[in-house]
């Protein structure tokens, strides 16, 4: 093996918080945020800072959990998206590869251009429809180009306890309004950042042993809904665990994506097909439900 220990990015994130737990008992951690620890720098901004950091600790893997993920923000400021989204991970692949090291990265269902209703296979065609979807995919290409061992794991709706995402937007908005619509057309699978780190754990051990496993995966929960359906889902939970304060949301409605304008487009079918994943690994991915319940019993 070429280096020792671990170094992640990101480390305060949905995924990257979740990943300071699950890659703890695979050796010495590194994990940095965007500010860094004295010499050592964490800011996607500086590639070439990241670089110099990766060349000098050698670590045996890299996990690169920080990204520009403000997806409707990203057509406003394509320019950070591509820093971040694109040209850091270029770099960090350069540098994996002078060093040896594993690269572990993830990327989005919004590399899809959302059409039809069966689910992606790692090898369909893209097709992004925003400015986070391009960036994220010349992320991942940047990446295969570079010959680093890699693992790329596009993964789709993430949700944490801890961290901006969908479950929390709804419940923070049906806590304050009577009436909501929310689109029911944009079918995918909730994962969450606890699922995503286990897995991430999991695999990179088995790919440091066998870099022929190494490559591009799709990682989503079994299953697949719509965001309207996915939000009753979790007020459904909500009222009956009886929580406090009370929903004051009285009607949520059902929309097309038309009728609910967003600075970025998404798209309407963003199911992941993740046999790869399970025939490779060996694993078994739990109905997006499961995590999503979990979740709700931790924030309640
Ligand atoms: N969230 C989702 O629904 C999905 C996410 N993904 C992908 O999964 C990965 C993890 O996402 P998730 O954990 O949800 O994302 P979060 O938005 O929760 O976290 C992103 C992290 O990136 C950090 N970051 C932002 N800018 C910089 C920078 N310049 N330098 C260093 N760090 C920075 C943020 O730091 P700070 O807190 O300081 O801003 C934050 O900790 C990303 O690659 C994302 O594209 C894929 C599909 C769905
Ligand atoms: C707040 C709100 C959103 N929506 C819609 C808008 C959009 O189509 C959908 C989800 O909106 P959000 O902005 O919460 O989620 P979004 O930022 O699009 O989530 C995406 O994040 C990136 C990082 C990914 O990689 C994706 O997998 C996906 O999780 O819900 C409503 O219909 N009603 C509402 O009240």
């Amino acid at each position: 093996m070429a280096g020792h220990g671990i170094l992640l990015l990101g480390k305060n994130g949905q995924v990257g918080w979740e990943l300071q737990r699950a890659l703890a008992p695979l050796g010495p951690l590194t994990a940095l945020d965007r500010h860094g620890q004295g010499a050592l720098h964490g800011d996607l901004n500086d590639p070439d800072a990241l670089a110099a950091t990766v060349c000098a600790l050698r670590p045996a893997a890299i996990v690169n959990a920080a990204a520009h993920t403000a997806v409707d923000r990203a057509e406003s400021e394509p320019a950070l998206a591509r820093r971040l989204n694109a040209e850091a991970p270029a770099a960090l692949a350069q540098a994996a590869a002078e060093v040896g090291a594993l690269l572990v990265h993830y990327s989005t269902d919004y590399v899809f251009n959302g059409g039809g209703d069966t689910p992606w296979r790692e090898g369909d065609a893209t097709g992004p429809l925003s400015v986070y979807g391009a960036t994220k995919l010349a992320g991942e290409e940047a990446i295969r180009a570079s010959g680093c061992r890699h693992l790329i794991f596009r993964t789709s709706w993430v949700y944490a306890a801890r961290g901006g995402n969908f479950a929390r937007t709804m419940l923070r908005l049906a806590a304050e309004r009577e009436r909501l619509t929310i689109v029911d057309d944009q079918w995918g699978a909730p994962t969450g950042a606890e699922l995503i780190a286990d897995i991430t754990a999991h695999t990179l051990r088995q790919c440091l042993a066998r870099p022929e496993d190494g490559g591009t995966y799709h990682l989503a929960a079994a299953g697949y809904t719509t965001w309207f359906s996915y939000a009753n889902h979790v007020f459904g939970q909500y009222r009956s665990a009886q929580a406090a304060p009370e929903l004051v949301v009285k009607e949520v409605e059902p929309v097309a994506s038309d009728t609910f304008p967003t600075p970025a487009r998404r798209p309407h079918n963003s199911r992941l097909d993740t046999t790869r994943l399970q025939a490779v690994f060996g694993l078994t991915l739990p109905p997006w439900q499961q995590g999503v319940d979990r979740m709700l019993k931790e924030i309640l």
